[in-house]
């Protein structure tokens, strides 16, 4: 991999000090950024070079995976970053930022390989790509990348726009638009588990699937977002992007030595062969809710309505749940269920394949109520696989009774989604990146929701915070179940203490 400069956008926010410099630093420390490394970090404020580089550092030392202790390595690390004053509206300041750029990749002898990375708000990321383009920024000898964090776009006319301005300065397969879920190394090895495993394999069909869950449930609540929260709701926040790009992963299907743009492909015939919804049947096959006060592991939290900055009668959505089918002979008739809340239960993003009942038990040991066979990826916290199998009960009571083989990841040296996501944008390999198919395929397929919600014709259901959502939610299952962690109590419980009122 040839050297490049990385210009960082939003270089004094958030974002940057929690997840860009520690991924940054722990590639360096792996070995998989080439050196010599050249960061230019950007924003309104002045800042000197050694000002921000004791930024970074603080930066290191509180979120770093690996330690920042002090050593040749972290310094020469740490020199690697300058700061430049910019104001995304001020086209002049990119024309300074051009002369920093050049200037230092003469000093160090770096290609020009440049990088943008806008961690900066969405309503200016069609000014910078056209200000980079105008200023000669993105006029080099080498490659140019722009890498665009989310939110795309808050619908589809919006994300269609965004994505003309981008367009109109770099081509698509320059783009990378980040989903943090992608870089999840439990989501990175879905495709090897699906087809490195004849067993799984063999079994990856509605021949053999009954349903699949797909959950994502927080245990914080609204946080100190409540300004951007209340507007985007669980549709916006997580379903529309982070959901949809996990049903993709989890449904596609990948020949051996495919390239990011198969991978494309294959993503976006599964949002093609998505059953479009049917606005009256909305109410069948979407649950949304909001959070009420509650318990989160023995604390009272209050209610999505008390949280604040948020307006007392918001009808934001905390969480969402749908039923979805993908109308392709592998997966006809396999109900996909999705939901994501916040102030759920318990922190967890996971998928479980539900197989299809044994025909008939064996030797009709358990007379029909013979658990089906599960397989179980905890994609975070926990990274683990997980296969439920039945065995007859050792204890001799004579019945079946399901059994787990449990594999947990959990190695301190497995790279954070950050690192996985930098380190392909470095290399040029897009496989785990939101394609712009994708993305707009992703805002069709919500649209209804979307006019559903504007038009206040979608229930808004009440859950207790600390509980699995909605009772509707389960309602939306029919005759399946929510899969819970083995440790948990049974949904059913659950559900009655929530009060299943209509906000
Ligand atoms: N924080 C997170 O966990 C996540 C964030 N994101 C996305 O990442 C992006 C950044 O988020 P986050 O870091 O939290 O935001 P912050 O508000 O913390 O930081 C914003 C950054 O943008 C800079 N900035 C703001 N206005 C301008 C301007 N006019 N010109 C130049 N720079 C400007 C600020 O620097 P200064 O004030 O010096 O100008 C600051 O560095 C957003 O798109 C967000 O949606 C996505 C997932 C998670
Ligand atoms: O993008 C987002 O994701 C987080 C959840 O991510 P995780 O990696 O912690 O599971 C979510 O809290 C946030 O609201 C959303 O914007």
């Amino acid at each position: 991999m040839e050297s490049s400069t990385f210009v960082l956008f939003g270089a004094t926010g958030d974002l940057a000090k929690r997840k860009i410099y520690p991924a940054l630093y722990n590639l360096f420390l792996d070995g998989k950024i080439s050196t010599p490394l050249s960061v230019i970090g950007l924003g309104r404020r002045e800042l000197s070079n050694e000002a921000f580089q004791a930024q970074v550092l603080n930066s290191l030392q509180t979120f770093s995976r690996k330690p920042a202790e002090d050593s040749e390595k972290l310094r020469t690390f740490i020199q690697a970053f300058e700061y430049t004053v910019l104001d995304v509206g001020r086209p002049e300041d990119y024309v300074k930022l051009l002369g920093h750029v050049k200037a230092r990749e003469e000093d160090l002898g770096i290609p020009e390989n440049r990088m943008f990375y806008l961690s900066v708000g969405p309503e200016f990321f069609g000014e910078i790509a056209a200000n980079i383009n105008s200023s000669g920024l993105g006029s080099t000898k080498g490659w140019k990348r722009l890498v665009i964090e989310k939110p795309f776009g808050t619908d589809l006319a919006s994300a269609r726009v965004l994505n003309e301005s981008l367009s109109a300065a770099f081509k698509e397969e320059e783009i990378f638009r980040i989903d943090h879920f992608l870089g999840k190394p439990m989501v990175q090895n879905l495709e090897v588990l699906k087809y490195s495993n004849p067993v799984l394999r063999a079994l990856w069909k509605n021949r053999y699937i009954a349903n699949v869950q797909i959950t994502a449930s927080e245990t914080v609540g609204v946080e100190e977002r409540a300004g951007y929260y209340d507007k985007s709701g669980a549709l916006r926040d997580m379903f529309q992007n982070h959901m949809l790009q996990l049903l993709m992963m989890t449904a596609m299907q990948l020949p051996k030595g495919s390239t990011p743009e198969d991978v494309s492909n294959k993503k976006r015939y599964v949002m093609e062969s998505l059953r479009p919804l049917i606005k009256d049947d909305l109410t069948r096959d979407v649950v949304l809710g909001q959070y009420a006060a509650g318990e989160i592991k023995g604390n009272p939290v209050p209610g999505y309505l008390d949280e604040p900055g948020i307006d007392s009668s918001s009808r934001n959505e905390t969480y969402i749940a749908a039923r979805l089918w993908i109308e392709d002979p592998m997966w006809n008739e396999v109900p996909i269920y999705i939901r994501t809340g916040k102030r759920m239960k318990e922190k967890s993003t996971r998928i479980v394949i539900e197989f299809k009942e044994p025909l008939n038990d064996y030797n009709n040991l358990n007379k029909g109520n013979t658990d089906p066979n599960l397989l179980i990826i905890d994609i975070s916290p926990n990274e683990a696989i997980t296969l439920q199998l039945n065995t007859k009960d050792p204890l001799r009571t004579g019945k079946l009774e399901p059994v787990r083989i449990n594999y947990q990841l959990g190695n301190p040296e497995i790279p954070e989604s950050y690192e996985n996501l930098i380190y392909d944008a470095l290399r040029g390999d897009s496989t785990f990146f939101a394609h712009w198919d994708e993305v707009e395929l992703s805002w069709q397929w919500v649209q209804p929701i979307q006019e559903a919600m504007e038009a206040g014709v979608l229930p808004l259901h009440s859950y207790a915070a600390g509980s699995h959502g909605p009772a509707a939610a389960a309602e939306l299952l029919g005759d399946d179940h929510w899969w819970l962690d083995e440790n948990e109590e049974p949904e059913a419980q659950e559900i009655q203490s929530v009060p299943a009122g209509v906000l």
